[in-house]
């Protein structure tokens, strides 16, 4: 078992759970749809950077954005200037850092307030430690740091008793458990937060949200959807409170390209 499964988030592959190759969408005119990034949108990769954008996702968000009237926006824990760097052809909604920052009508907005010098200093710590265990990968955000272990399984406790100690010493900042990796993160924001103020807009209002998203990450954003009357789709095996599920980013692509055909 590896340790992010111990933390109560199961990785692997339970063959009791059932994909659900239909979902029941409401018409794409009465529908806001949110999406996560890696994961969902596009498959995981061994490194942040070696993922694929694939022609069905863009073909997806693009179709998604001129059918739903631009009520489509991407939902990530990866800053927005990485997000534009994989799809500088969106030009919908952006949620980065996990709901720390907005993409709206082309404008940036830094959605919480956190410590600057506290993010410079974890993020110098956590670099020292990446040196003495190159097998890590060292990610710097505007709002944290994360220590990725998915080239070092084996060193999957470490990485959390290094990052958790870090957590408990740096005040306003939170442990964010993720796939493969540990992330500092502010404790005041979160993709639900973030979401909530994107589905309160007047575009957004009055319009079914969809949310899919397969990390732990995702789970309050899809409790959210499910609260106000919409669908929460998990992608992948993983536990969730989300009504639907399919297997994997290609399995959504194909239900949304159906539904906005
Ligand atoms: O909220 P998301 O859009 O799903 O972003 C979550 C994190 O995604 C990236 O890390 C994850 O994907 C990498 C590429 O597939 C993979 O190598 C890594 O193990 C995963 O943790 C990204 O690097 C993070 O910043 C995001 O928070």
């Amino acid at each position: 078992m590896q340790y992010y499964e111990m933390m109560g988030f199961a990785q692997g592959s339970d063959p009791c759970l059932e994909e659900d190759t239909s979902i029941d969408l409401p018409s794409p005119a009465s529908a806001a749809l949110f999406l996560d990034f890696d994961g969902t949108l596009v498959d995981i990769a061994d490194r942040p950077d070696g993922i694929t954008v694939t022609d069905a996702a863009r073909d997806v968000l693009a179709r998604a954005f001129d059918k739903l009237d631009g009520r489509v926006a991407l939902v990530s824990g990866r800053a927005i200037d990485d997000l534009e760097r994989w799809v500088p052809e969106f030009t919908g909604p952006l949620i980065g850092a996990h709901g720390s920052e907005f993409r709206l009508d082309g404008e940036r907005v830094q959605a919480a307030d956190y410590d600057m010098e506290m993010v410079s200093r974890l993020q110098r710590l956590v670099e020292d430690f990446g040196k003495l265990r190159p097998e890590f990968l060292v990610e710097n955000k505007p709002t944290g740091v994360v220590l990725h272990y998915r080239e070092a399984e084996h060193l999957a406790a470490t990485a959390f008793h290094f990052m958790e100690s870090l957590a408990q010493a740096a005040d306003g900042f939170k442990l964010q458990p993720a796939l493969m990796a540990y992330e500092l993160k502010p404790e005041c924001v979160g993709k639900d937060v973030a979401l909530r103020r994107l589905i309160e807009r007047e575009d957004f209002v009055g319009h079914v949200p969809i949310y899919a998203g397969d990390d732990l990450t995702d789970e309050p954003a899809l409790q959210l959807v499910q609260d106000r009357g919409g669908i929460a789709i998990k992608v992948g095996p993983a536990d969730t409170c989300a009504g639907h599920r399919l297997h994997d980013p290609a399995a959504l692509l194909k239900q949304l390209g159906g539904w906005l055909a």
